[in-house]
Formats: structure tokens, C-alpha cells, sequence
């Protein structure tokens, strides 16, 4: 077995014939830094390559030892810092993470990802791209960006605008957290695991003689129950307000629905940056025609759009990021502060590409 050193953030080992990878950065729930990012792509570069790798494994670890914390996302509080310092690193922290989301979708030996705990944002995007996504009791995945002023971006638009009806649009305006099995109701993992049995898999993909990658995923799925409980979310509802052409529709239909959920969605909503629940509905509609790549050149362009502003213009990423995870106030100022408020000119900057179709970071992407 070949190891790195247990202080680096990622570390990845060959475990028998499976290349195992396991994110390390306990105290941060695994938020990936750019050169996590980097240990992940020249670690899946070099195995793609390698005969003696016959799949790939993945997990993260949390402050009581191996597993409970898959990512909880790129890393929120250097996107802050950078942005406020001008730092050329954000740039190269999107287009790489956004490069690695796409390879990992199309790995071409079997990638098995273990998503035990949180995984939200980034965590999402290294693991919806897996050809076997297994959840536990205490998974709790989300696409929560709206709440910080951001979008659903690591390919967000493509695989949530692939979830059934009107989900997407739900899931990624809301930034609803799916617990445990509803992620497989929801069509984002494919089987569950209970937690107290992770150690014994992860154990024996090194013990357990495989033929090939096929073999690897083949054994690992044998050991999930794939039964996708009735949804907790009432879809019809979902697809009949979700559906509709813009958010003030969206907001008007739930206050005229008389219903827990409709109070508790629109209570949601209201606490969203207005600007990114309109940028986000405009997202998710457009990704559903595209490919993944065409989806990640636009989500690319939208990031760009987030941190690097027309003068004078405040970021409402940084704002978001600010009330949540550095001065902690919750109380981010959204501007505009009303759904109302919002123009079509201001939302249709995000889809505005800041490079020609030659020189985009991430024209490379078949
Ligand atoms: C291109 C990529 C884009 C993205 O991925 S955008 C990010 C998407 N993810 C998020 O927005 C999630 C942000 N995190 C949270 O909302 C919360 O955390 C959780 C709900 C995941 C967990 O809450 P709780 O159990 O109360 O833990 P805690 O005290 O908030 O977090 C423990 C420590 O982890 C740090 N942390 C959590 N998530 C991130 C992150 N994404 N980037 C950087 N740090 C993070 C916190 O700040 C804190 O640290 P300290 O103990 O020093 O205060």
C-alpha cells in the first residue's frame, strides 16, 4: 500500500487494487481548498493511467475519525479573503474545481463515492459525477448556495435540472437539505449504506481479490438497499409552482397555497438573495437542454459574473459569505433587498461570458 502522510488534506492510497481517496481537512467538514482540488485531479489524473488501479474510492473524515463528513464545499472563506484581496487564485480555484467535476463525470474506471454526512456544494460536485453514489442515515446533501449568494455552480444546473419534474428548480432555490434516503427519492445517490457498516466495506476493498472495475462496483452495490422511499416533498405542488415562468409567480402561488410546506418554502425563499433566486431559476431552465460541459462554461462565466463586478456593484457572494461563515450575524443586506426588485437586466449579466468562445478557461471540455 502506498499512503501520503495523514496531515495532508487529501490523502490517497492504493488499498489492494482499489485507489482509495480520503479528504482530511476535519475542522473545515473537508471544504476544499484550490490545492485539494489539485491533489484530486493529479491523483485521478495518474490513476486513470494505471493498470493496477482498477477503481476508485472516495470518502471524507470528521473530527471523531474515518467517515460522518463527506465536503461541505469549496472552501467559503477563501472565496472571501480572495475576492477581497484581488487574489488571481479564485480564478484558478473555479476553472480547476469546475475541470475536476467534469473529469470525474467522465472517469472512465468505476469512481465510489462514500457520502456519509454532509455534502453540500462542492461535496456535491466530486460526487454527482460518481458511478456510485451511496448515502447513509446521517447524509445530509444540498445545494444550498442561494443562502450565501451564490448559485448551485460544480455542474448544479446539469444534475439538478436532470432531477424528475420541477426538483431542480426546488431543490436548487431552496437549497433544501435531503437527509439520509430522500437523496435517493430525489435521484441524486443510487443506495444506502448504514453508517456503522462503512468501516467494514471500506476494509475490504483491499481484502476482496477483484477481476476488474466492473467486479469492484458490482461488490460494493451488493452491499446497498436502492429502495427510494415516497417523496417528504409534495411533488405535484412542487412541479405545479416550480414550474412557473419567475420567482415573484413562484412566491405568489405559495402564499396562495394553504399548506406547511408552501409557508415554510416561501419563509425559505424569503431569506435568499433575491438576485440569485432569479439568476438560479434562469440557471436551472437553461442547463437542462445543455450538455454537462456547455453547463459548467456557463456556470464558469456566472462565477466570474459573482466576484468581479461592474464598479460600484456589490457582490452578493461576499455579502452571503460574510453573514454566514466570517462575522456569523446571519443577517446578510441583499440588494436588491426585494424579489420585487429585481430587473431582468441585472440577471441577465450572469449570462453574459466575460471571454470569447477561443479563450474561455474551460473551452478544453469536450
Ligand atoms: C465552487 C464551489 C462552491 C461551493 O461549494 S459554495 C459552498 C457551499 N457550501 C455551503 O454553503 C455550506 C457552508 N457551511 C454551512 O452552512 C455549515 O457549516 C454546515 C450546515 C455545513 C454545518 O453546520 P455546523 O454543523 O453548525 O458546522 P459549522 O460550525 O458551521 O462548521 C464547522 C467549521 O467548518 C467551517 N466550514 C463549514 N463549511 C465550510 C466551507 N464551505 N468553507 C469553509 N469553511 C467551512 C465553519 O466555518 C466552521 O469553522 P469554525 O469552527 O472555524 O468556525
Amino acid at each position: 500500500m502506498t499512503s501520503i502522510a495523514s496531515e495532508t488534506h487529501v490523502i490517497a492510497e492504493l488499498r489492494g487494487r482499489v485507489g482509495c481517496i480520503t479528504l482530511n481537512r476535519p475542522k473545515a467538514l473537508n471544504a476544499l481548498s484550490l490545492d485539494m482540488i489539485r491533489s484530486l485531479t493529479q491523483t485521478l489524473q495518474a490513476w486513470k493511467d494505471d493498470d493496477s488501479v482498477l477503481a476508485v474510492a472516495i470518502r471524507g473524515v470528521n473530527k471523531e475519525g474515518p467517515f460522518g463528513s463527506f465536503c461541505a464545499g469549496g472552501d467559503i472563506r477563501f472565496f472571501h479573503q480572495a475576492a477581497l484581496a484581488g487574489d488571481e487564485a479564485l480564478e484558478a480555484f473555479f476553472t480547476e474545481e469546475y475541470a475536476l467535476n467534469h473529469l470525474i463525470h467522465t472517469y472512465p474506471k468505476p469512481y465510489i463515492a462514500l457520502m456519509d454526512g454532509i455534502v453540500m456544494g462542492g461535496g456535491m460536485g466530486i460526487s454527482q459525477g460518481a458511478s456510485l453514489r451511496i448515502i447513509t442515515e446521517r447524509s445530509k446533501l444540498a445545494m444550498p448556495e442561494t443562502n450565501i449568494g451564490l448559485f448551485p455552480d460544480v455542474g448544479g444546473g446539469y444534475f439538478l435540472s436532470r432531477c424528475a419534474g420541477r426538483l431542480g428548480e426546488y431543490l436548487a432555490l431552496t437549497g433544501r437539505v435531503l437527509v439520509g434516503r430522500e437523496a435517493i427519492t430525489a435521484g441524486l445517490a443510487d443506495g444506502f449504506i448504514d453508517s456503522s457498516r462503512l468501516p467494514g466495506l471500506w476494509n475490504s476493498l483491499e481484502r476482496t481479490p477483484f477481476e476488474n472495475g466492473a467486479s469492484v462496483e458490482r461488490w460494493c452495490a451488493s452491499h446497498l438497499n436502492t429502495v427510494a422511499p415516497p417523496a417528504p416533498w409534495p411533488s405535484k405542488e412542487v412541479d405545479r409552482i416550480f414550474g412557473l415562468p419567475d420567482v415573484p409567480q413562484i412566491m405568489t402561488a405559495l402564499a396562495a397555497t394553504d399548506s406547511d410546506w408552501a409557508r415554510e418554502t416561501a419563509a425559505t425563499l424569503r431569506q435568499r438573495s433575491p438576485l440569485m433566486l432569479h439568476v438560479v431559476l434562469e440557471q436551472i431552465r437553461r442547463a437542462r437542454v445543455m450538455g454537462l460541459a456547455e453547463d459548467l462554461r456557463m456556470e464558469r462565466d456566472m462565477v466570474h459574473r459573482c466576484f468581479h463586478l461592474c464598479p460600484g456593484a456589490d457582490s452578493e457572494t461576499v455579502e452571503g459569505i460574510r453573514a454566514l461563515a466570517v462575522d456569523k450575524d446571519h443577517a446578510p443586506r441583499w440588494n436588491p433587498a426585494r424579489i420585487e426588485d429585481v430587473i431582468p437586466a441585472q440577471v441577465a449579466a450572469f449570462f453574459e461570458s466575460p471571454w470569447a468562445a477561443d479563450a474561455h478557461p474551460l473551452r478544453h471540455l469536450g
